[in-house]
């Protein structure tokens, strides 16, 4: 068991110097590390300075990950965890749990296809999660998430420690992807692009909301048309490059790393801190749906709405609800059966 846990050989002093000077002391667990995005996610949360303690936790090679991401000289400690018995050490104590573990898509396969092996990871992983830190903050970027976050939901439900304020879909790669192709097509400075991304993580249940993309652009409806279709399949376009080598890691693990980085922000107190997630909701008439969300001490702080729609845009949302619907109660099904 000791072989499987590696500390950082950081000093306290030192961490506490380098670290995030008044922000309070935050653990982040990363749980499937060791994968193709938990490598770099583990790399982008050591760089955040709002991080204290970083554990890296994955069935396999985590020592590895972490002894080489530990080196980095940044304040957090890295400690590494491998295997079932080591789970609840790296969970104790957490503030924010993401959780990119389970298998990717190869070509041809829908995100639905990973069902049935994520399912259960993913249901293990929150059992253990409602034990060791049931206060933190779970961001689930493990596919399907338009079915994993209505397992895990239920699972803390199960466990009596479901807080729906501390459940988040991570969808902030859609948010990425629609900002990157808007920003190529109106020609305008991606780093001042929004757009709000809403529905699920899936083909049309992804909708970007173009019409409220800023900075505003002339855009044809067949350009938009494309820029929806595009965003939707964003990752099939990397599944396919990638033939047969998995799906998006290192998009995922910088709108992965976003995304957490937005959860310390607000937990620390920071004003305006809004994300795309997929959160339970009341904006639609399906339990959980992804929109902008105000994130504070809390967690969800406020669900916002969808804001005003084009007809291109009212007619994708009501198409893809019977989509996200099946995919909802496959996930609230599977964990009630199992
Ligand atoms: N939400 C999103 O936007 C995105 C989600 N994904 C999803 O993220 C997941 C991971 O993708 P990759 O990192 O490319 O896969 P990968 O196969 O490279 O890595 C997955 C890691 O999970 C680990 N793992 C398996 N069972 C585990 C368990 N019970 N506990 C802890 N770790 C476990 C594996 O050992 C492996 O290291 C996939 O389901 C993929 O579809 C991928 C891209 C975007
Ligand atoms: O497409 C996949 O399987 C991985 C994913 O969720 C994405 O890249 O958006």
């Amino acid at each position: 068991m000791l072989r499987s846990i590696l500390r950082s050989s950081t000093s306290n002093a030192s961490r506490r110097g380098f670290a995030s000077g008044a922000s309070p002391e935050r653990k982040v667990a990363i749980l499937g590390a060791a994968g193709g995005i938990g490598q770099p996610l583990s790399l982008l949360m050591k760089l955040n300075p709002l991080v204290t303690r970083l554990a890296l936790y994955d069935i396999a090679g985590t020592p590895g990950v972490a002894a080489d991401v530990s080196h980095i000289n940044t304040g957090s400690e890295v400690v590494g965890y491998m295997g079932d018995e080591n789970l609840g050490k790296a969970l104790e104590g957490s503030d924010v749990v993401i959780i990119p573990a389970g298998v990717p898509r190869k070509p041809g396969m829908t995100r639905d296809d990973l069902f049935n092996i994520n399912a259960g990871i993913v249901k293990s992983l929150c059992t253990a999660i409602a034990k060791y830190c049931p206060n933190a903050l779970v961001n689930m970027i493990s596919n399907p998430v338009n079915s994993t976050v209505p397992i895990a939901a239920e699972v803390f439900k199960k466990a009596g420690t479901y807080d729906e304020k501390r459940l988040f879909g991570v969808t902030t790669l859609d948010v990425v992807r629609a900002k990157t192709f808007y920003a190529g097509k109106a020609k305008v400075n991606v780093a001042e692009v929004n757009v709000p991304v809403v529905g699920g993580h899936a083909g049309i249940t992804i909708l970007p909301l173009f019409s409220q993309a800023t900075p505003k652009a002339n855009l044809s409806d067949d350009e938009i048309v494309a820029l929806t279709k595009r965003t939707q399949d964003g990752g099939t376009e990397v599944v396919e490059a990638k033939a047969g080598k998995g799906s998006a890691t290192l998009s995922m693990a910088y709108a992965g790393a976003v995304f957490a980085d937005a959860c310390l922000k607000g937990l620390n107190g920071a004003p305006d801190v809004v994300e795309c997630s997929f959160v339970q909701s009341t904006v639609t008439e399906l339990p959980f749906f992804a929109s902008k969300v105000r994130i504070g001490k809390n967690g969800v702080e406020e669900v916002l709405g969808l804001g005003a729609l084009s007809n291109f845009e009212k007619e994708g949302l009501e198409k893809l609800k019977p989509e996200l619907k099946a995919s909802i109660e496959k996930g609230i099904k599977f964990a009630h059966q199992n």
